[in-house]
């Protein structure tokens, strides 16, 4: 075996081009078969293998700086740095990250995650290289759904003015999650379909280079020419004219031509681009025909590709069921997605409403301002994006929506701790930077029907309103709790005394275990399930307060901006207010793992939440 020859960064080195080869295979196997087990982002590795390995071949690590961007399709790079016997571990409590990590290993050039960053990245350390003086390569590896983010854009532009090299790797597997969207990639398909073409007329510019004193003359004329010949002779014209070398495309599983390539790059002054054609899933037959579905893998059969296990009807399912009924009774409502059909839940919707779903790629800034303009055009549009990802859109949700009081609804999924993606992907600062915008409503259902009545509220709405809920599982139980939804009312579940309970969305579910457990200590605890985040259902804070000296808040948050220090700041305005304590994320990134253990990790989960309430009550009561 070769794979077993790769111990550490470099080792790549010493092997031939046929070696190679070999090892691609059996990086391939050994990805099928480890990921079958802890599960990952499976086809989009499986479809850089060679590309890595060139990669590898050419830059010397920890020296040279590989910037991946998202970083979900790091793993051969893992196995290649020495990592590969933590892969049993992969995006499991404490085992090995998903996406690259500076603190996991010093071949790892940034930390990612989230999409679009590796073109702005890489050319800030160019920068600081050339500053500095030092003398190392900056390669940054963009897939073409990457390409669809604004960011790359900002930063492709500014890349153009650069007079020193950096190589940009624009892998391009015509897929995003689900197929590529946008114009991009309409063009990027058109140098494809060129490309045989294209090979063709190359040969006809080199063997004009080749002319004597001409030759090189006729080439220049040539790229300064206007006609669409050009087009078909110099492919990534767009590129050129932007001031960038475009090469390619290459084959992304040609190691030998790949080699080449990067060695002509690395002799370019200024950016230069490689364009590589590669295939999501290359070598596992499920993969190829199901890109998407083995984007992000849960554990599978090898045999078949089927999930070891189906899981009970997630909040996204609730949501997409909603959406359906949506279209056919609300002829307004149309829906906005950033390259997250599936995920989201708007599949369904989509292919029985293909006019009234718009998927506008990795866009999430775009997709907000987008709703706007539906909005105001007289849609109700409902966008649906992770609640990490709308972190990148805070703004248009500030400026475009909420400052014009826009009826946009924000599906916001994967609230709270999302597990195995880790710190890049929780979804846990929506309810601080939601809650700080004038106009805007934010709401967390209970359970799997809270979210149906919260959704049929919020596109009643006459301003924009956030409903945000939770990775997995849909929760089942409180189904006899369905009263009316009332803007900015609470929900009060049990009536006691002392000790309050105030919960938001999915915390009611442990909430209730921590009520329980409270009374078999002896205690009546009030539960209340707040509903909504804003505005406060202040008139249940005064009441409660008459008959309570110990508040608990529980939310799936940053305890900064959150509700739990909104309602400290509403009693803190009050003389007499009760004891109020917190239970919320702390002020610290929260790494990947499974949920119940990050939950324990925080001190959020049932026993501990019991354990600290009834600490605070025994302070609270000696006071
Ligand atoms: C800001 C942001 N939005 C959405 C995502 C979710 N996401 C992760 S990978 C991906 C598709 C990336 O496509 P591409 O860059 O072509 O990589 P491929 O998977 O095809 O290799 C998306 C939409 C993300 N990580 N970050
Ligand atoms: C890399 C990335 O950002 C997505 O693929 C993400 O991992 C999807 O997460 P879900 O599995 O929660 O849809
Ligand atoms: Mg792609």
């Amino acid at each position: 075996m070769i794979l077993e020859k790769i111990k550490e960064a470099n080792d790549v080195k010493q092997l031939s081009l046929s070696e190679c080869e070999q090892l691609a295979q059996e990086i391939r196997d050994f990805l099928i078969r480890s990921l079958s087990e802890t599960g990952g982002h499976l086809a989009s590795n499986l479809g850089v293998v060679e590309l890595t390995i060139a990669l590898h071949r050419f830059l010397h690590f920890p020296e040279d700086k590989l910037v991946w961007d998202v970083g979900h399709q790091a793993y051969t790079h893992k196995i290649l740095t020495g990592r590969k016997e933590q892969f049993a571990t992969l995006r499991k409590t404490g085992g090995l990250s998903g996406f690259p990590k500076r603190k996991e290993s010093d071949c790892d050039a940034f930390d990612t995650g989230h999409s679009s960053t590796s073109i702005s990245a890489g050319l800030g350390l160019v920068q600081a290289r050339d500053l500095k003086g030092e003398d190392y390569q900056v390669v940054s590896v963009i897939g073409d759904g990457a390409l669809t983010g604004g960011m790359a854009y900002e930063a492709l532009n500014n890349a153009a003015e650069l007079k020193k090299n950096f190589i940009i790797i624009l892998n391009d597997n015509e897929m995003s999650i689900t197929r590529n969207v946008g114009g991009m990639s309409s063009y990027l398909d058109h140098i494809r379909t060129a490309a045989p073409y294209t090979e063709l007329k190359m040969g006809v510019t080199n063997a004009l280079k080749k002319i004597p004193k001409v030759g090189d003359g006729m080439v220049d004329a040539l790229h300064k020419t206007k006609s669409s010949i050009k087009q078909l002779v110099i492919p990534g014209m767009l590129f050129e004219n932007m001031g960038l070398t475009y090469l390619g495309p290459v084959d992304g599983h040609d190691m030998r031509q790949l080699g080449k390539v990067l060695q002509e790059a690395k002799r370019k002054q200024g950016p230069v681009l490689i364009h590589v054609l590669t295939e999501k899933g290359r070598g596992y037959e499920p993969a190829m025909r199901h890109p998407a579905r083995f984007h992000g893998a849960a554990p599978y059969e090898i045999e078949t590709g089927l999930p070891k296990s189906n899981g009970n009807p997630s909040y996204t399912d609730i949501f997409s069921t909603v959406m359906r009924k949506f279209g056919d009774r609300e002829p307004d409502v149309v829906a906005v997605s950033a390259a997250m059909v599936p995920g989201t839940g708007l599949k369904r919707f989509g292919n029985m409403f293909p006019d009234r779903l718009f998927d506008v790629g990795i866009a999430e800034e775009h997709a907000v301002t987008f709703a706007a303009g539906l909005a105001l055009g007289g849609l109700r549009p409902v966008v649906a994006i992770y609640s990490s990802f709308l972190q990148r859109a805070i703004d248009q949700i500030l400026h475009d929506v909420c400052m014009q009081n826009l009826p946009v609804v924000f599906a916001v999924d994967r609230a709270g701790l999302v597990g195995s993606d880790g710190e890049t992907h929780h979804g846990c600062f929506d309810l601080s930077y939601l809650s700080m915008m004038p106009n805007m409503t934010v709401m967390a259902p209970k359970n799997k029907w809270e979210l149906s009545d919260m959704m049929k509220f919020a596109i009643r709405q006459n301003g924009p309103v956030a409903i945000r809920y939770p990775r997995g599982e849909a929760y089942t139980e409180l189904e006899e709790y369905r009263a009316p939804i009332e803007m900015g009312k609470a929900e009060v579940l049990e009536k006691g005394k002392e000790i309050a309970i105030l919960a938001v969305g999915n915390m009611v579910r442990t909430a209730v275990q921590v009520t329980e457990n409270l009374r078999k200590k002896g205690y009546e605890p009030t539960l209340v399930n707040m509903r909504f985040v804003k505005p406060l259902d202040t008139e249940l804070l005064d009441i409660i307060k008459e008959d309570h000296s110990l508040i608990v808040t529980m939310e799936e948050n940053v305890k900064s901006g959150g509700f739990g220090e909104q309602v400290m700041t509403y009693y803190g305005s009050r003389m007499h207010g009760p004891a109020v304590r917190i239970v919320a994320i702390e002020d610290r990134f929260v790494p990947h793992g499974s949920v119940e253990d990050l939950m324990r990790q925080q001190q959020m989960d049932s026993d501990s939440v019991t354990e600290r309430v009834l600490q605070w009550q025994t302070k609270v009561k000696t006071k």
